[in-house]
């Protein structure tokens, strides 16, 4: 794979329709005007060009919306496991981050169903037959730990070297929910490709006739001169993420500790550093705005509200697409690996699950419901399981390199 500089200001502008999304036309692919992805939780979005009820429905047990509501307190308490304690003085505390504390009797209880990657390794790359590979990668909690302010979430510079040596031995692209330039700042490697937004901006190797099959994927040169094709599906909703995304501002700017990020093609809301108690405030305020977006849902990260489209788009699309785009897609010969810690996660895990394909990795150190196969514990461990990947490799292709000077001899 050719080194590219992603950052998107060396890359052509493109795709600047700026109509704005409004009631009757969303102006994007029908293909793309429904989505499978539907947390739970979430109040149920209403169908592009739909507007919404505004108004809550009371019965004698309470409104509707009261009810929803409950479940999005529950699911914004639920959405990052609480840190927990470790015995003092334990060795293996000793050896982690600080700011993350882990309770090994969790982990093995999660090893039960999703048994641990490190030491399941031989069984999973048994399946990449010619030893290919793919590799996709969530940022935030996966490449780096989950710490209180996003803007220092910053990788160590052993993954940084780490994710490079895996780039160079197999195809691989980072997958995640923060915008494309953001995470290409923060992850600082020409060697990959990134899709940013949950997938909703990717840029990825260049195809050729692209524009018959996917409306909103061009392709252009990157600032190196690489030919690379870049997609965003969600271009039509620009306008209304700008909106949102200052009408949240403005909304939590009163309760201390929220944070809002525009990541482009969607804005999260972080409520990791407000007081518990003010939660219901954050997420009702959310809930409430969105009854005015209704081209917009949202869901949960970890101690955050995503608020994005409402299109058939996720991070397992965005793994199929850079699979196909990669010509990856016909060969059954590749394992494609995706490694993430949150439930946008879930959609890639889901994808390879159910084309009983590739493996799916949890980064997790507590019992959860997934459809990975397989888990490690935190990006500690994601560590050690892509150094394991690099030296099967480089053993591979030299057992392949001795074989064949023996033929030759
Ligand atoms: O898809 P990802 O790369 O995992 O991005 C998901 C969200 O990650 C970031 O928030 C999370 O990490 C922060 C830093 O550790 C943490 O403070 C926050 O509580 C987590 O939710 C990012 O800031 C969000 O915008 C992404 O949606």
């Amino acid at each position: 794979m050719g080194p590219m500089d992603l950052n998107s200001s060396h890359v052509s502008p493109v795709l600047t329709d700026s109509v704005p999304v409004n009631k009757s036309r969303l102006g994007i692919h029908s293909s793309l005007l429904t989505y499978s992805q539907q947390d739970s939780s979430s109040p149920a979005p209403a169908p592009a060009g739909k507007l919404p009820r505004t108004g809550s429905r009371k019965s004698a047990a309470g409104s509707i919306d009261d009810v929803r509501f409950n479940g999005w307190l529950d699911a914004m308490k639920a959405s990052s496991p609480p840190r927990k304690k470790l015995l003092k003085g334990s060795m293996i505390n000793a050896l982690l981050p600080s700011n993350i504390e882990y309770d090994n009797e969790d982990y093995h209880i999660l090893t039960v169903d999703y048994p641990s990657a490190l030491e399941c390794f031989e069984k999973i790359i048994e399946r990449a037959k010619n030893n290919k590979v793919a590799v996709f990668l969530d940022y935030d909690g996966t490449l780096s730990p989950i710490v209180d302010d996003p803007d220092c979430a910053f990788m160590s510079e052993p993954m940084r070297e780490t994710v490079r040596s895996v780039a160079r031995c197999f195809p691989t692209a980072i997958i995640s929910g923060r915008s494309r330039d953001q995470v290409y700042d923060l992850v600082k490697l020409t060697e990959l490709y990134y899709a940013g937004s949950h997938g909703m901006d990717i840029i990825g190797p260049f195809r050729h006739n692209v524009s018959n099959k996917l409306p909103n994927c061009v392709n252009s040169t990157d600032h190196q001169g690489n030919q690379i094709t870049l997609f965003q599906p969600a271009t039509q909703f620009l306008p209304i993420i700008d909106e949102v995304f200052r009408t949240l501002v403005e909304i939590t700017k009163d309760i201390s500790g929220a944070k809002v990020e525009n990541h482009k093609f969607c804005v999260s809301v972080h409520y990791r550093n407000v007081q518990e108690n003010n939660w219901t405030i954050i997420g009702q305020r959310v809930h409430d705005i969105l009854k005015n977006f209704p081209g917009l849902r949202s869901t949960h990260g970890r101690k955050v509200l995503e608020v994005r489209p409402v299109i058939d788009w996720n991070k397992g699309k965005a793994v199929e697409f850079l699979m196909e785009s990669l010509e990856l897609n016909d060969n059954d010969d590749v394992l494609p690996i995706y490694i993430g810690d949150d439930k946008t996660d879930e959609d890639a895990f889901k994808i390879l699950r159910e084309s009983n394909r590739g493996c799916g990795i949890l980064v997790s150190s507590v019992k959860k419901e997934s459809s990975a196969s397989y888990s490690l514990r935190d990006p500690n461990e994601v560590m050690e399981f892509l150094q394991l990947l690099v030296r099967w490799k480089e053993r591979e292709e030299t057992n392949h390199f001795n074989k064949q000077i023996k033929v030759k001899v």
